[in-house]
């Protein structure tokens, strides 16, 4: 598999500094006229202008001695030095798996093998997580090794040997607010600053998340919200574009959720109406702890449920206005299950004809370990989106950089959070696409529309997509005479036990 991509079009410039790219963005208006859509095509010329330079990047974690702080340091250093470790199921090595820049592909074109797939990091220039240089605050003082072993999330093997690299790792003081976090946090918060709320920041009263992100915005930091508390108040998301400094959030979509805008977006375009969504979990560890205070689990709740609001307003024909599925989040804590949650969801929908359709599904998993590559690619993918500017060719001859609230880095949350009037998409791979699609749109490359039509025509044009003499090996061909088509039940290859249907040009009779 090649590792670099240079794109072959006069639409795409590569100077030493920049890649510079022309794309051609289409949309379509809908306009309803006396009961009738009228739907025009348009298209905009951009110019794309992504900085090649990939800087050093340093990544200040709040909560930097939790289960995921601990976690993705733990996960960089064994990367950085790759490690193996002994467990009974044999070698294991250090991987990024669940991460989308590190461990999927996206679809670059055809070759002469057909569909070429690259590693999403290869399409633009990006740091490397074993670069990322951790650092942050905790209100608990137990250093990095001590934390990891206290997560329990790593195998042993593997912690002894990360312990030489994170013991000296501790977490600056923070700012302890109890009324912002569960009572039962008390035990853990020996690494507080001192001083009033009003020392530690103006008169107002104000969440130390939200402090956080204050300062981020004042240093010119981009600023992540991988919890569900709302960090982002409008005074904050103000001062953010008057400063121009990104922000994304909200709570990480890690699994249990993520699981549920696929299952709901499947369920929906597949036409099948799901009116009963029951999503219950139980975990032990501190995340765990904390979200059995009311309060902390409203936050989730509220996060963890929102997730299918956009799929089920689309589809009017299933869900009158206003309606939507009885929808049940449940969290219990468990301590002896430590990370690793158990989540157990069941779907009901209705089908054709008064039927039921019932998915029950029982998911364990490490939460850590599906969060930390989560916070890899939001790291990673915020630096990438500073070095991009756009610009529409006749509008604005000014390159300008996203809106600061990136809501390209939606496919991370569970309640993305979108700029002033935009949509709120949360289908996975409708956000999915939007990522890839904003980053081929930066090499001039037209979305992966998946019709390939030199595969639907008997006599395709030579679109220069495959040498000519090759011709793909058809995994099976049904006979066929002109004009008509005759499935029958004689053909071993045909599916047995359905009555002979005749197709014609008009249709089937
Ligand atoms: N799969 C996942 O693990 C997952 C998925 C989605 C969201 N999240 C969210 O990510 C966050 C971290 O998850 P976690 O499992 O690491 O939780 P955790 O409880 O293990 O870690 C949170 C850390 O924050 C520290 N903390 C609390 N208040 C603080 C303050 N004011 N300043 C600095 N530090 C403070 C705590 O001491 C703790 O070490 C949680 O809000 C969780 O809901 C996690
Ligand atoms: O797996 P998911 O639905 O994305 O979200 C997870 C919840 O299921 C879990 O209860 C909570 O403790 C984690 O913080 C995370 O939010």
């Amino acid at each position: 598999m090649a590792e670099t991509i240079k794109v072959n079009s006069p639409n795409v410039v590569y100077t030493p500094e920049y890649i510079e790219a022309k794309y051609t963005y289409h949309t379509t208006q809908v306009a309803c006229d006396s009961g009738c859509y009228v739907v025009t095509p348009r298209s905009t010329e951009f110019v794309f202008r992504t900085e090649r330079r990939v800087p050093r990047l340093g990544v200040m974690l709040v909560g930097w001695g939790g289960n995921n702080g601990s976690t993705v340091t733990a996960s960089v250093i064994a990367n950085y030095l790759g490690l193996t470790w002994p467990t009974k199921e044999g070698m294991k090595e250090a991987n990024y798996l669940g991460s989308l820049m590190q461990s999927s592909v996206v679809s670059l074109g055809t070759g002469e093998e057909g569909d070429v797939y690259v590693p999403f990091r290869n399409l633009l220039p990006m740091v490397h997580p074993n670069d990322i240089v951790f650092d942050g605050w905790d209100i608990s003082s137990m250093d990095l090794a001590s934390a990891m072993e206290r997560a329990c999330v790593l195998d042993w093997g593997l912690q002894q040997q990360l312990k030489p690299h994170m013991a000296a790792m501790r977490p600056r003081p923070s700012i302890y607010r109890p009324d912002f976090i569960a009572a039962n946090q008390f035990d853990r918060a020996d690494n507080v600053l001192t001083g009033t709320a009003a020392q530690q920041h103006d008169e107002k009263e104000i969440s130390p998340s939200t402090l956080f992100a204050v300062a981020s915005i004042l240093e010119g930091c981009p600023y992540i919200n991988g919890s569900p508390q709302n960090t982002f108040v409008p005074g904050l998301v103000e001062l953010a574009i008057r400063h121009d400094v990104p922000l994304a959030g909200d709570d990480f979509k890690s699994g249990q959720t993520k699981l549920k805008s696929v299952l709901v977006d499947y369920l929906i375009s597949a036409g099948l109406k799901p009116v009963s969504i029951v999503s219950y979990n139980h975990l032990g560890n501190n995340d765990g702890k904390n979200l059995s205070s009311t309060k902390q689990f409203n936050s989730k709740e509220i996060s963890k449920s929102s997730v299918v609001n956009d799929m089920v307003s689309s589809n009017r024909i299933m869900f009158r206005p206003g309606e939507h599925p009885d929808h049940c989040i449940v969290i219990k804590y468990v301590p002896y299950v430590g990370d690793s949650k158990r989540a157990m969801d069941e779907y009901t929908s209705e089908i054709m004809m008064g039927g039921h359709n019932t998915i029950v599904i029982h998911n364990t998993c490490e939460d850590s370990l599906l969060a930390s590559p989560l916070i890899l690619d939001l790291v990673i993918l915020a630096e990438l989106c500073t070095r991009i500017k756009l610009r529409a060719i006749g509008t604005n001859e000014e390159f300008e950089p996203f809106h600061p609230v990136l809501s390209i880095l939606a496919y991370l949350c569970k309640a993305p959070m979108v700029p002033q009037g935009a949509p709120v998409v949360n289908a996975l791979f409708s956000q999915r696409a939007c990522i890839e699609n904003i980053m081929k749109a930066c090499l001039g490359l037209q979305p992966q529309n998946n019709m390939q039509l030199e595969h639907k025509m008997l006599h395709p044009p030579d679109m220069g997509l495959l040498a000519p003499e090759r011709a793909y090996k058809h995994s099976r061909t049904i006979p066929r005479t002109v004009g008509q088509m005759k499935c029958n039940t004689n053909d071993p290859t045909v599916n047995k036990g359905h009555a002979p249907i005749e197709m014609n040009g008009n249709g089937i009779h």
